[in-house]
């Protein structure tokens, strides 16, 4: 096991709030879901900040109508590769590939690719209403599709207060509205359960597995095995920047007892 690999605890549960109207309908208007186009490609990438290496060659690709899970430990990789999808951080070799482009290409972003990276990214004194509309009106999205997104992620009741008074939850509930607000095909969302409290994990587990369903690429990195596992199809594994595993989670697991034990016993570099 990479000495930089470690797998952490469930986050804590940080907030009792629950809800999301559960009506996932949203997801679905007009032609949204293009029918091509919509994998994810990473080519050998590779992240080097100094004398660290956060990614190493890195390829893998994630394809529509699947929930792909990104599983590493802490310090894995998997912040880096996604800011790297995201055009955020810039590869040291290699690209990452959206629609066959690179993210900074993409004509009408955020009705492509829908992300959640670091929640706590949001104006404080804000409105989650306001920051959603601030957001909506950036890409020249309608004003409904705010109250929609509020709807969809349980937030309507609290949409007039200042974010900076949400607890982490609520704030993990408000970034994964702003990634659905372009109804895109495409997204990506780092660790999103962290904050959410049990209901929060089930309503957020129902929703990807629902953006899967209806062909969306949907890309989801955590470090929580059980979740993981009841969550994605397919895994993608990092350790150390390096790719250990791209497999299906049934594949993955077809020789452990757990998700768990798979992913320690490859981590640890032990024979299955
Ligand atoms: N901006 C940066 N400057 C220097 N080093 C960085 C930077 N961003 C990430 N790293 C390093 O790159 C490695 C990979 O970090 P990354 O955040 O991608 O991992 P991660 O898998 O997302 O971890 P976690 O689950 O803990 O968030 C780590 O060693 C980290 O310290």
């Amino acid at each position: 096991m990479p000495s930089s690999v470690r797998v952490t605890p469930p986050a804590r549960r940080t907030s009792t709030f629950v809800g999301g109207n559960g009506d996932f309908r949203g997801l679905r208007r007009g032609a949204a879901v293009p029918t091509v186009s919509r994998v994810i490609d990473v080519r050998d990438i590779s992240k080097r900040y100094g004398r660290t290496v956060a990614v190493d060659g890195v390829s893998f690709t994630v394809r529509p109508g699947r929930v792909t899970g990104f599983l590493g430990g802490n310090g894995a990789g998997k912040s880096t590769t996604m800011r790297m999808i995201l055009g955020l951080d810039r590869p040291t070799a290699g690209e990452a590939l959206i629609d066959g482009r690179p993210y900074r290409d993409l004509t009408d972003p955020l009705r492509r690719v829908g992300a959640l990276l670091e929640a706590r990214a949001v104006h404080p004194a804000r409105t989650a209403y306001h920051h959603l509309l601030w957001l909506a009106q950036a890409g020249r999205i309608p004003r409904t599709r705010v109250h929609e997104v509020l709807g969809m992620t349980g937030l309507e009741d609290v949409a007039g207060r200042r974010v900076g008074g949400f607890s982490l939850g609520m704030t993990q509930r408000l970034g994964i509205a702003a990634a659905l607000l372009g109804d895109p095909p495409v997204l990506l969302f780092d660790e999103p359960t962290n904050g959410l409290d049990p209901e929060g994990i089930r309503w957020f587990r129902t929703l990807v597995r629902d953006l899967a369903a209806q062909g969306r690429t949907v890309f989801v990195s955590s470090h929580l095995m059980s979740e993981m596992a009841q969550t994605a199809d397919h895994l993608i594994v990092i350790g150390g920047g390096r790719l250990l595993a791209d497999a299906s989670t049934a594949e993955f697991t077809a020789t452990a007892s757990s998700l768990e034990e798979a992913f320690l016993r490859l981590s640890s570099g032990r024979p299955s």
